[in-house]
């Protein structure tokens, strides 16, 4: 990695080990940079490894980089390499990577890491000695640019390892830095999040059709409903205690729709949810 005049390292050439849902948000992620530490990365400084022949023509056509069929077929030697496969196949992708003398040789990259449960000591361990990992949560709305992550060092990785793999996040979402020992809850709040808002949006859509609303218009409804009520809490900085009682006139609806969601275990619904996915997160990496 180089330094640039501000002391903030940057990067210069990148690969994404694996190039499915996550991976293909960080490509984008690291391509459209304009600013942060990706921002001279270009396509011909990224190459992505994936075993599939058809993701790799999608990822070849869609972002201009070079493909190859896995790790140990990567032919140059890059700052960062992003691995983006399935935890279950994490350790063949890893062997892979020490198959190559370029990845693990005395000019080792940083290694960022999405999978889930998987614990920065497995990757050391797995890695030659002194490797420095950063492993990151982040979720599905990465892809459209308005992910959030949660981050954590490894060991070995320093201070700029963590600011640049937050440059990465950060420029698809927002980021946050935590210790390893949260990670589990970030899984359970926000890598497994979107899936809760998804349960949110498709009882609000079947309780409007329930009165009678076509399903279209009342997935409509709901949809832009939860994506204005949190642009709106972003955009003001308003709590949602305060945006919330905005919306309540005295005596009205939203009172009388809130006396009955709360009375009927809407908290308790969501915080059962997030500790059952704590659990199993850490279940999956013990
Ligand atoms: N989907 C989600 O909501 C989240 C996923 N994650 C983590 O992100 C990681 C990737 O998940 P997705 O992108 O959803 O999966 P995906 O299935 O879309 O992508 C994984 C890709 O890895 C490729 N692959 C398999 N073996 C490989 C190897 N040896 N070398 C190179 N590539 C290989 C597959 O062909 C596939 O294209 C997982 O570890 C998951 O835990 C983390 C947070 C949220
Ligand atoms: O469900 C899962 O296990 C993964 C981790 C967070 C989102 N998907």
């Amino acid at each position: 990695m180089g330094t640039d005049a501000g002391h903030m390292h940057t990067v210069a050439s990148a690969a994404v080990i694996g190039a499915g849902t996550m991976g293909c948000a960080i490509l984008s992620g690291m391509l459209a940079a304009t600013e942060g530490p990706f921002a001279a990365v270009g396509p011909a400084d990224v190459v992505a490894a994936d075993p599939g022949q058809a993701h790799r023509d999608a990822v070849a056509e869609r972002f201009g980089v070079r493909c190859v069929a896995c790790a140990a077929d990567i032919d140059r030697a890059v700052d960062v390499v992003f691995l983006c496969v399935k935890p279950q196949v994490m350790d063949e992708a890893l062997r892979q990577v020490n198959e190559n003398p370029l990845l693990v040789g005395e000019r080792m990259p940083l290694f960022v890491t999405v999978a889930a449960g998987l614990k920065t000591p497995t990757y050391e361990a797995a890695l030659p000695a002194g490797a420095r990992v950063v492993r990151a949560m982040p979720n599905t709305p990465l892809s459209v640019g308005a992910g959030a992550t949660g981050l954590c060092a490894g060991a070995c990785a320093t201070a700029d390892d963590v600011a640049v793999a937050c440059g990465l996040f950060s420029a698809v979402g927002c980021a946050v830095v935590v210790e390893e020992d949260a990670m589990d809850a970030v899984c359970a709040v926000s890598g497994s999040g979107p899936a809760y808002v998804d349960a949110f949006i498709e009882a609000l859509r079947d309780a409007g059709a329930s009165l009678g609303l076509r399903a279209e218009v009342a997935e409509t409804l709901a949809l832009q409903t939860v994506l204005g009520a949190a642009k709106l809490l972003q955009e003001t900085g308003q709590a949602p205690e305060e945006a919330r009682r905005a919306v309540c006139s005295p005596g009205g609806t939203t009172l009388a729709g809130l006396d009955a969601l709360f009375r009927t275990g809407f908290q308790a619904s969501v915080q059962a949810a997030v500790a059952a996915a704590d659990q199993r997160s850490k279940e999956l990496s013990a």
